[in-house]
């Protein structure tokens, strides 16, 4: 790695930003077809750059006037009824909503309830109670802290083991890292002591994308389940569950669904699964007859099961306008702005920032990326706390990590502009890290 002078650093400025090579930032917004949907989004004041929609989405013009009437007509007036009338459908028909706009998912197995974290939870411990005999859980040592904190809990409840599958930094997780874990995990068979694989489909680190049909086809070579974390998809890249043949799926909806902060999540449940699994959190509005009042817990036929208590129907009004966006603009022209985003970030962090000694941690191929850009540099907490201060939002990740998140729906390009050059600016300024700012 080598460190550039100021002096080299003016002359990649010199340079401009990527002209040389490929068209600008105010060329790409130009003729950028998605450009028109930027304005449907709420101005954040003294914000001049938000890269973080993939940590929270911004919310929609239109949200506050959406609150406005369910209050007033939904909750205010209908009340009560309203449980009848449209909310006590309102989990799964949203889910079907999500399915198809984003999930290639047949209506029937998608279910909108509770916080990510949580159906992870429910998720695990249905998935390893329906392989009984297996004791293994395989899980990427990179996974998000809330994945394997879930898996290490469920280990330790069920007595099974928790397998480590090392994630190679550079290839993200390969069908090779999972054919050897597998390997490893095998008595008899290939892979027969592995109950429940679980990983992510983008990785909240490098950005890596995985192949998620290959891995599921192998996980099933073994006779074992696969959930897949879509929390860093969902929205920004192409899914296809059911073609993919996935079991089970789990991604929250405040990223690139928009549906503000503490949004419920949403999980998939291939049919042929449902009802095989028994959830452990068994509420009565996933019981089969709500309003019986039963002695005790039947699980409803079919998702509903997944349910466990009073669902929470006002954090699914935001990402009802988000669907509507994305059903307009179509899964197809976001996947291609959210390349059309990642692909301008890295040359231009290739153009001004190399001369710092700045690496890109995300895979150079972009059907190998997700929709964020993750950069490396030892000073990129400082850094990222200077960012803040001048209305530039990425995020950082410890230990070096600053990623620069780009959601194709209200992310210009002008914007990876201006943030890629602060960031420049920033390190042709500071001599030292100084240790602040805000670090996760
Ligand atoms: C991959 C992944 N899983 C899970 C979560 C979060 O879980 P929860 O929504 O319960 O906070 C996140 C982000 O917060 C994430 O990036
Ligand atoms: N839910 C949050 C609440 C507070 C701060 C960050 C988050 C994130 O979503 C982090 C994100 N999952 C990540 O990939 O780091």
């Amino acid at each position: 790695m080598t460190t550039a002078t100021p002096a080299s650093a003016a002359t990649a400025t010199a340079e401009g930003a990527g002209r040389a090579t490929g068209p600008s930032a105010e060329e790409l917004d130009g003729t950028d077809p998605l450009a028109r949907f930027r304005d449907r989004f709420l101005p954040a004041d003294g914000v001049v750059a938000y890269l973080d929609g993939n940590s929270l989405g911004r919310p929609l013009r239109q949200t506050g006037a959406d609150f406005a009437d369910v209050v007033a007509g939904e909750w205010g007036t209908r009340l009560i009824r309203s449980w009848d009338e449209r909310w006590l459908d309102l989990p799964l028909g949203l889910g079907d909503r999500i399915a198809a706009s984003t999930l290639g998912a047949a209506p029937g197995q998608t279910v909108v309830a509770d916080s990510t974290t949580v159906l992870l939870y429910k998720m695990m411990r249905a998935a390893v109670a329906a392989r009984p005999g297996r004791t293994r859980i395989l899980m990427d040592d990179d996974n998000f802290p809330t994945d394997r904190f879930i898996a290490e809990g469920i280990a330790r409840e069920c007595g099974l083991e928790l397998q480590w599958i090392p994630v190679d930094k550079a290839a993200g997780i390969t069908i090779d890292l999972i054919d050897e874990a597998l390997t490893a995990a095998s008595g008899e068979a290939f892979g027969d002591r592995v109950a429940l694989v679980v990983l992510s489909h983008v990785s909240y680190r490098s950005g890596h994308l995985a192949d998620v049909a290959a891995i599921t086809a192998r996980v099933h070579d073994a006779g074992a389940l696969v959930l897949w974390d879509l929390c860093h998809s969902a929205g920004s890249a192409p899914i296809e569950l059911d073609a993919w043949n996935v079991d089970i799926a789990v991604g929250c909806t405040y990223k690139y669904l928009n549906g503000g902060p503490g949004s419920p999540a949403f999980a998939y449940v291939a049919s042929a699964l449902q009802n095989e699994l028994d959830q452990p959190i068994q509420g009565w509005m996933g019981a089969s007859d709500i309003f019986a009042m039963a002695e005790g817990y039947v699980p409803a036929k079919g998702m509903r099961r997944f349910i466990s208590g009073t669902p929470p129907i006002l954090g699914m009004l935001p990402m009802q306008g988000m669907l509507e966006l994305i059903e307009e603009a179509g899964m197809p022209a976001i996947r291609q702005k959210s390349i059309a985003l990642t692909e301008y970030t890295i040359r231009i962090v290739d153009d001004l920032l190399t001369p710092f000694g700045v690496q890109v941690a995300s895979p150079r191929d972009s059907g190998e990326r997700g929709s964020h850009v993750t950069i490396r540099h030892p000073r990129f907490k400082a850094v990222t706390a200077e960012l803040w201060k001048r209305g530039i939002i990425p995020d950082f990740r410890n230990p070096d990590g600053l990623r620069l998140g780009l959601s194709p729906l209200s992310t210009s390009f002008g914007e990876v502009l201006v943030a890629v050059e602060a960031i420049r600016d920033i390190l042709a300024d500071t001599e030292s890290a100084a240790e602040a700012g805000p670090g996760r």
